[in-house]
């Protein structure tokens, strides 16, 4: 298909999704618990946002001419891999949808996506309007299947030529590993994290209470990148363990329909269940708890807003993905010392600055081994803005123009030329 076409496509599936908004955002809400006003208002519109991204850059995909040594032409061709296998997660159903479906398409692949077993409804919705915008039938195909039968299956899959996935990081592993049993196909993966929120001595602390609160809590906690590491220097630290104990205290959990509910249930009894335990070997190892701790309400999957404080390095509270509103203070004194703190993770997927000193900023941005730095900000998740781990927190980029090499093959033709006017 021609690019222009599969931009038309794109672009004709961003207008269905707008006009779609709302029983899109209602079925994220219903298989996911997140706040409808979350899904309403941030997240189906900024899925058509993605498609209307990718579809700009459907047609401005090619390869270069190169000046090699010699007679010869030298040319790239920009092709698309062949079939993906794409695997989601249930923390943003939809949202992991576009970041994959929107490149594959723009570069001209086909996909075959398997969505996670808590959330399969909305991807399917969704993919009826991608057919009505005008994509062809077997080009895009969604599997509601569990992990380790229809996921393992894509994986080991002779004919699928590229893997993408994100989730935990220990699913990443055996991901990989079953590319390189089968046909060695490449894989991208977006993993897990504990990201470093770190509050700098000069920082403007409601500000920055703030913007801690919103790194964990939002979305139940259950977001890879969540700021669940968060380091406060000690001169301001009394104040922001206070502020950030009345800020978990104000927020509004509940029925995630209501209007003004900032916190729904988790997704399914199992997290539940083991932000729980989380919680006990917060306590068991000696953190002070603030507030929170166990379960809101009698009925559903709700947990009350958690915040620790005294929490130290070695603790597992500190060191573990909780996927869970579980904020953990830790206390610093030196940025030399928290750089090597806030670098001791097997995970590298983001971090949070706050400070309004240039230099500690221009310092803390290098030093951290993380995919994404935010200054004086949290979760911005513009289509242009590259996605992606350092370490155990994964492979390759997504969104952005990053993202298009995942999604393609570089091939390099030579042919000579007789009288080449430049030799
Ligand atoms: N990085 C993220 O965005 C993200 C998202 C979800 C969960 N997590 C982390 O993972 C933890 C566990 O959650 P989970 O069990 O839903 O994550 P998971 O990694 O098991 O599941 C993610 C996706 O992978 C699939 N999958 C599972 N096993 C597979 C296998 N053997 N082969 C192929 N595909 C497989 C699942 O069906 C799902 O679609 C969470 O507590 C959280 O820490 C991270």
């Amino acid at each position: 298909m021609a690019a222009y076409e599969r931009q038309r496509i794109l672009l004709r599936f961003a207008d269905l999704v707008e006009k779609h908004n709302d029983e899109l955002a209602a079925l994220e809400t219903w298989d996911n618990g997140k706040p409808y006003e979350q899904a309403v208002n941030v997240e189906v519109p900024m899925f058509a946002r993605l498609m209307r991204y990718y579809a700009g850059w459907a047609d401005k995909i090619h390869g270069m001419t190169i000046p090699a040594d010699g007679p010869f032409h030298v040319q790239t061709l920009h092709e698309p891999i062949g079939v993906c296998g794409q695997i989601i997660p249930w923390n943003f159903p939809l949202l992991m949808y576009a970041w994959k479906v929107g490149p594959a398409l723009a570069c001209g692949n086909t996909v075959v996506i398997k969505t996670a077993e808590q959330t399969p409804l909305s991807a399917l919705y969704v993919t009826r309007l991608l057919h009505e915008a005008g994509l062809p039938p077997g080009a895009l195909n969604v599997i509601s299947g569990f992990g380790p039968t229809a996921g393992a299956a894509l994986c080991r899959h002779m004919d699928v030529d590229k893997l993408a996935f994100t989730g935990s990081t220990e699913t990443g592993k055996l991901i990989l590993e079953l590319s390189a049993k089968s046909n060695l196909k490449p894989v991208t993966l977006e993993l897990g994290g504990k990201s470093p929120f770190i509050v700098c001595e000069d920082a403007d602390i409601d500000s920055a209470v703030e913007m801690a609160h919103f790194a964990l809590f939002f979305n139940q906690g259950q977001c890879c990148c969540a700021g669940s590491r968060t380091y406060v220097h000690e001169k301001v630290y009394d104040e922001f363990v206070e502020k950030a104990k009345a800020r978990a205290l104000k927020r509004s959990v509940g029925d995630p329909f209501k209007q003004g509910i900032e916190q729904g249930p988790q997704v399914d009894s199992e997290q539940f269940q083991k932000i729980l335990r989380y919680i006990r070997s917060g306590v068991d190892s000696g953190a002070t708890l603030e507030t929170g701790g166990d379960q809101f309400g009698e009925k559903g999957y709700y947990i009350k807003p958690t915040v620790f404080s005294n929490v130290q390095d070695d603790m597992l509270i500190a060191q573990d993905e909780i996927f869970g509103p579980v904020q953990s203070i830790l206390k610093y004194k030196t940025l030399d010392e928290v750089i090597k703190r806030a670098n001791k993770s097997a995970y590298g997927l983001a971090a949070g600055i706050f400070t309004h000193n240039l230099d500690t900023a221009n310092t803390l941005m290098r030093a951290l081994r993380v995919g994404t730095v935010w200054i004086n900000s949290f979760d911005t998740f513009d289509a242009a803005i590259p996605f992606g781990g350092y370490k155990q927190s994964g492979q390759g980029r997504e969104k952005g123009e990053y993202s298009l090499k995942n999604y393609l093959q570089v091939k390099a033709v030579v042919t000579p030329v007789k009288n080449p006017a430049w030799l």
